[in-house]
């Protein structure tokens, strides 16, 4: 059994605590780029949202306590990481609004959601990015957005983005990060 290391935040006055162990991204800590993407989210007043590559929990988890009016779906390709974050779902209460589910992507569910956030796993290379940018227009509402954040990938994501999307904008950049706003309409 692998150790459970034990993730404990304030973002934006929300405290959070999270369980995480070996494998998982940013075990330790709240990683520096899913923290500014908190930090400048774009959250609906109510509707339902998606975390895509949820690891143990922090965007689809804050996204909860943040707004206690929408529902979440958190997913991940990962076993361990969907195992973590239905614990962590429960540490935080939010397990009445919150489900986790094993996905590639957005592909586990026919839902249609108000907003999808992301920190991408830019390591699986463009083809991720192809296959996401797909599915999040084929599931996200007509007027909803996706949010994310990438380390160096900003090109990557606008080039695959725009073939399915007119509206992006980057909201932020820092320390090599950036947070793309890209809305539906
Ligand atoms: C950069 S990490 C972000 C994790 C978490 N959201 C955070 O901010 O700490 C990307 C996550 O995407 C997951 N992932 C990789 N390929 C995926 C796929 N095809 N579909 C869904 N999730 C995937 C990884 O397992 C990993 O947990």
């Amino acid at each position: 059994m692998k150790a459970i290391e034990v993730v404990l935040d304030v973002i934006n006055g929300i405290p959070l605590s999270f369980h995480s162990s070996a494998g998982v991204f940013s075990k330790r800590k709240v990683d520096t780029g899913t923290r500014s993407l908190l930090e400048n989210l774009v959250i609906p007043k109510e509707g339902l949202v998606a975390d895509v590559g949820c690891g143990y929990g922090p965007i689809g988890i804050y996204v909860a306590l943040s707004n206690p009016s929408l529902r979440v779906v958190m997913m991940d390709v990962d076993p361990n990481a969907v195992k973590l974050a239905k614990k962590n779902v429960e540490i935080n209460g939010v397990n009445d609004r919150v489900e986790v589910i094993k996905s590639d992507v957005l592909s586990a569910t026919d839902l249609k959601f108000d907003a999808i956030f992301s920190n991408p796993p830019l390591s699986k290379g463009v083809d991720f990015l192809r296959k996401f940018a797909k599915c999040a227009h084929e599931k996200l509402k007509d007027e909803g957005h996706v949010q994310l954040v990438v380390y160096r990938g900003e090109e990557n994501v606008k080039k695959e983005f725009s073939q399915f999307f007119g509206n992006i904008t980057v909201v932020k950049r820092v320390k090599g990060y950036s947070i793309i706003l890209i809305k539906k309409t």
